[in-house]
């Protein structure tokens, strides 16, 4: 049963709107000003309803929704929005809303049911659901949006073939669903899917508002008749400002009474092109303009006029009503009809401009004013910047992830395989190039040329794939963050920790196969060392692979940035320039170099205890490898501190990361 109400008093039917808005106006700072995007909004939705708000491009649905939802940052809020009949929590609210964004952000490599799964472990409280009941949910979700049959089909995306577009927007849905929201929002749930897939993501919402008692509030462009037959309740917007709130199959019977018969079988282009500003010419923009304005005017009356319905004033409606005053004729008559008909008696008006609290009369018609809407100023918005408290333990969610990350990192097909194609190369390439080297002067430079090679293949290899993936799954990560589902940390952990194993086992493959074939030193001790230092530049370069892709939020920015910087850093990791004789000015950047540490650390491990022989004792010439490092610049620092302090790098890069991350997905809401 759909309702036009703003305010808590319950309805006929005995159900109290589970959200109400009254007064909204919403500025924004432009060039050379403010503007008002919302126009003093007013409003109820029920439990069980289907509501949609429509309206013509740039007649601020979006905006609506997102202060609705408490998600609008910046500008100026003003005006009351309740939940239950109270004053809405940021974090409890957050909790009980549920909103899937127009773009289905989803991992492309888990299936529907991981996808549910997932989002039912981190999402529901182990506190109050068992493992059991949360696979319940799921399958009941997957049941109830048609999912089963895809159930472990992937999601695809990013040229991933995967479920269909229909079935990508319901499993977005259904990972929401599984929540248990009491309030689901959808942003543009029919963009880019074709009709049928479009009418089935509507009667399945409107199925799922029915069953679970829950409200379902979207914004839509161009509904198909059938899809507006679905909707419970419109929400008609143009310029900011309300047209019309009201019970969607009351919707064309207003218009027709305000003068307005429907010129389009589908009702929303009808709305729409009454609604819609035309630029064409002057004159038929002066003319739209008035148009809409006397929409805008005639439903402040209509509903002022209804806000007056009080028992005891049922005299002045019926004098209004003989009157038509401030109304059309038709306009008016439907307001009766609605005062005299039980049925129409679920359209419940509100004033935005009574000074009265709530009022019910005895007909079922309840007619309610907010008095805080009086003063828009009084009711200023405040910043939300805290984050809801976790709804798991850390534990639970890095156990989550990890399974998920895990899932995710095993299923990039091309990140695996070229890492595994990457290392053969290497091996081949690098290991035959510094082929079992000797003692020669040759052999100091092939030495120094494998070492620093073997630095340089840890480094850019690793951190652009890995940077790269991490960037993909950016929206997905901001997405969760904003809705409080797990810690940052826990994801750092999981996210780091999945990575580990598919790098490090092709990479030692790769390591112990050109330390052999090169003829580093055959000593077990200075084998673990040089493999040591190698396994803590990997976790380096990953740490940097996260910071680079928290730094930048464009991928093709950051394959430009990510190459240009290691290349840069390239130059002070003590082999292309001289430790000792870098700039002065300059020098301080080896001691923030990824290179130098660890290729330090190499050089001193490999060379200590070599010695070379002279040749034809033409030139200069390296009798110990201890002369080398020094002569390279490489002997500051000794392995065990360069080991400890590339492992520092790596743990500031992720600590780095971490902070943009809290910093950049920071909660900064008006709320009200
Ligand atoms: N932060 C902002 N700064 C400046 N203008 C804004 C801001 N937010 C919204 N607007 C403007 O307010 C108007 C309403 O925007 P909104 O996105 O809510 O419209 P919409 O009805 O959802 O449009 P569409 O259907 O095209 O998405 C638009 O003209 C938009 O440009």
């Amino acid at each position: 049963m759909a309702h036009l109400d703003t305010g808590a008093a319950p309805t006929p039917g005995g159900s109290a709107p589970i959200l109400s808005w009254s007064n909204l106006n919403y500025d924004v700072k432009v060039n050379g000003g403010v503007r008002r995007i919302l126009h003093d909004i007013s409003g109820a939705v029920y439990p069980g309803e289907l509501v949609a708000i429509m309206g013509s491009s740039g007649a601020g649905k979006t905006t609506l929704m997102n202060v609705l939802s408490g998600r609008v940052q910046g500008g100026k809020l003003h005006g009351e929005i309740n939940f239950m009949g109270a004053k809405r929590d940021p974090h409890s609210f957050k909790r009980m809303l549920a909103f899937v964004e127009q773009d289905d952000l989803m991992y492309p490599t888990l299936t529907v049911e991981e996808t549910l799964r997932t989002s039912a472990q981190l999402r529901l409280p182990d506190t109050k659901y068992t493992r059991a009941e949360k696979e319940a949910r799921v399958e009941s979700v997957l049941r109830q949006l048609r999912l089963s049959r895809v159930k472990d089909s992937m999601i695809g995306g990013n040229g991933m073939r995967g479920v269909s577009g229909g079935e990508r927007k319901r499993v977005s849905i259904g990972a929401e669903l599984v929540t248990d929201p009491s309030i689901l929002v959808l942003d543009e749930p029919s963009s880019g899917l074709d009709s049928s897939s479009a009418e089935m993501v509507i009667s399945l919402t409107k199925e799922m508002s029915h069953e679970r008692n829950l409200c379902t509030l979207m914004t839509i462009h161009q509904p198909s008749a059938e899809m507006v037959a679905q909707f419970d309740k419109l929400i008609l917007l143009a310029q900011g400002k309300l047209v019309y709130i009201g019970p969607a199959k009351e919707a064309l019977p207003y218009f027709e009474n305000l003068g307005f018969p429907p010129t389009n079988p589908n009702p929303a282009n009808f709305f729409i092109d009454l609604m819609t500003v035309d630029f064409s010419s002057t004159e038929a923009m002066h003319k739209s303009e008035a148009r809409v304005q006397s929409l805008v005017d005639n439903f402040a009356d209509f509903r002022e006029r209804r806000g007056r319905i009080l028992p005891s004033q049922k005299e002045q409606l019926d004098s209004a009503v003989t009157t038509g005053n401030g109304l059309g004729d038709g306009a008016a008559a439907a307001a009766n009809a609605a005062v005299n008909d039980s049925a129409s008696a679920s359209i419940v008006m509100a004033s935005s401009r009574s000074s009265k609290d709530s009022h019910a009369d005895s007909a079922g018609i309840t007619s309610v004013y907010n008095a805080a809407g009086a003063d828009i100023t009084r009711e200023a918005a405040d910043l939300v910047l805290v984050e809801p408290p976790p709804l798991n333990s850390w534990v639970s969610e890095v156990l989550v992830l990890l399974r998920r990350d895990w899932i995710m990192t095993i299923r990039s097909r091309s990140f695996i395989n070229g890492l595994i194609v990457q290392c053969l190369a290497m091996l081949i390439f690098v290991g035959f190039v510094f082929f079992q080297l000797k003692h020669d002067q040759q052999s100091v430079q092939n030495r120094v040329g494998v070492l620093y090679t073997l630095i340089l293949l840890s480094t850019f290899p690793v951190v652009i794939p890995v940077m790269t993936i991490i960037m993909a799954g950016r929206s997905v990560l901001f997405r969760e963050r904003s809705g409080g589902t797990y810690r940052m940390t826990a994801y750092f952990l999981a996210r780091g920790l999945s990575f580990f194993p598919v790098i490090y086992v092709p990479y030692i493959i790769m390591f112990t196969g050109v330390y052999f074939i090169s003829h580093l030193q055959y000593d077990a001790g200075k084998f673990f060392i040089a493999f040591a230092i190698l396994a803590v530049l990997l976790f380096a370069s990953l740490g940097f692979a996260f910071s680079m892709a928290m730094i930048v939020d464009r991928m093709e920015v950051a394959h430009t940035i990510a190459p240009v910087t290691l290349a840069t850093l390239m130059l002070f990791g003590g082999n292309l320039s001289n430790a000792n004789s870098i700039t002065p000015v300059l020098r301080w950047i080896k001691y923030i170099c990824i290179f130098y540490y660890p290729y330090s650390a190499l050089m001193q491990n490999e060379f200590d205890g070599l010695a070379f022989t002279c040749g034809n004792g033409k030139g200069s010439c390296y009798t110990t490898g201890s002369e080398v490092i020094h002569a390279y610049g490489l002997d500051e620092l000794s392995i065990h501190v360069c080991v400890i302090i590339c492992l520092s790098l790596g743990i500031a890069f992720y600590i780095f990361s971490y902070g943009l991350l809290r910093w950049a997905a920071k909660p900064r809401f008006l709320w009200i």
